[in-house]
């Protein structure tokens, strides 16, 4: 059992205790909202942009670590979230900043805490937790706080143990719209009309619809459960897959209508989740990662160009494809070849089918937070759909 002892006064009053699946506790201080909240703790390294990772919809069920050691010290603006709330399980901080300074902040992270609900725990030795998850991999925890802090031990532990675990979920109905949305597409003289695009909404990022709108597509969000039909009726000229949350291999309806689309000729581009999908509509398998890579510094490599990007990420699963040279799909689409690699640990990060205009990457290439080196991809979306289209017109 490690213990260790707060060393800042967080936000909330009293203590805290965080507790892993494998017994480890952490005694810190309250932060955020107070009570109890289980969820899989997961460790994310960007230095800076809390809240693109707050908001970012694919962090549903999760309890996220920040290892960059001070965090809250801009607060919170009106135009950096990448959603309507903040979705993460829980929050843990190692030093909460008892300061808001940014020209741009309108509230502080801790009132948007307490106000979405989000339990943390602060003042605790988020080095040495980040370090046990890195060799005992992603696992279950809770954090309990006010009255739930003083819970027996072996209760919390109960608790803890009893909580779903992140393979074999599906998360897309918590997170995705209800309803149809619609972001025009923002034309000008250099950016035409391209036509309708549909965004199978699993838990899709502000962002990611900004830079689609901007390459001239009719933005089309649809909730989750979409049929086939609901996505040929807004007439597409393509289809996109959101990042999300959950188990990729729990989300059969969506891979089943991920085929017709390919199976209809449609043009494909899918990040993360989107990613996943598409490798399973492939016939390929995915599997969970030990503790998954979420940050804004991962280097990947574009095999197309030889380039590498530092990149952000946000995933604990990945595709299982062969990654030396083209292969033929399992399930028929053609050959299909790994675009991306990450260059820390050698997992896809992204596929390219070659007889299909449908391609997708695993990371974040709307950033939000992180760096912009991958912002080309929506531009060659952009090029497949207009290659497409007009080679529909010659025929
Ligand atoms: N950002 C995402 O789309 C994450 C995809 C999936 N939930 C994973 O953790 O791998």
């Amino acid at each position: 059992m490690t213990t260790s002892t707060g060393l800042s006064t967080g936000s909330g009053t009293g203590a805290a205790v965080l507790v892993l699946e494998d017994g480890t506790r952490h005694v810190g201080h309250a932060y955020g909202a107070t009570g109890t909240t289980l969820g899989e703790v997961v460790f994310a390294t960007g230095m800076s942009g809390y809240q693109e990772t707050l908001t970012d919809p694919s962090y549903a069920g999760q309890i996220v670590l920040q290892t960059a050691p001070h965090i809250g010290n801009t607060g919170m603006n009106d135009e950096d979230p990448e959603s309507r709330r903040i979705w993460v399980a829980g929050y843990i901080v190692r030093d909460p900043s008892r300061v808001v300074s940014n020209w741009r902040a309108t509230g502080s992270l801790d009132d948007t805490l307490v106000r979405d609900g989000i339990v943390g725990i602060s003042g605790i030795d988020t080095r040495a937790i980040t370090r046990h998850i890195r060799s005992a991999g992603s696992m279950r925890g809770g954090i309990f706080s006010g009255a739930d802090a003083a819970l027996d031990a072996q209760e919390q532990l109960r608790q803890v143990t009893e909580a779903p675990e992140m393979a074999g979920q599906n998360l897309s109905a918590a997170v995705s719209v209800d309803t149809v949305q619609v972001t025009p597409a923002v034309v000008s003289d250099t950016v035409p009309r391209i036509g309708n695009l549909a965004v199978l909404d699993l838990g899709v990022k502000q962002s990611t619809l900004d830079n689609l709108a901007a390459r001239g597509f009719d933005v089309h969000v649809l909730p989750q459960a979409s049929t086939f039909a609901d996505i040929a009726a807004i007439e597409p000229v393509a289809v996109f897959y959101s990042n999300g949350p959950g188990d990729p291999s729990a989300s059969d309806a969506q891979v089943a209508v991920l085929r017709e689309v390919l199976d209809a000729g449609l043009p494909y581009f899918g990040i993360c989740f989107g990613n996943q999908l598409f490798g399973r509509a492939l016939g390929l398998g995915t599997y969970k990662l030990t503790f998954g890579h979420r940050g804004i510094n991962q280097p990947v490599l574009d095999r197309a160009t030889g380039r590498v990007e530092i990149t952000a990420h946000n995933h604990g699963f990945a595709v299982q494809a062969p990654i030396d040279g083209a292969f033929d799909s399992p399930n028929g689409y053609g050959r299909v070849e790994v675009s991306h690699i990450g260059l820390n640990d050698q997992v896809v990060e992204g596929l390219r089918a070659l007889d299909i205009p449908a391609f997708s990457v695993q990371y974040h290439p709307e950033a939000a937070a992180g760096p912009h080196d991958a912002n080309y991809l929506f531009d060659r979306f952009r090029d497949v759909v207009v290659a497409h289209l007009s080679t529909k017109d010659s025929k």
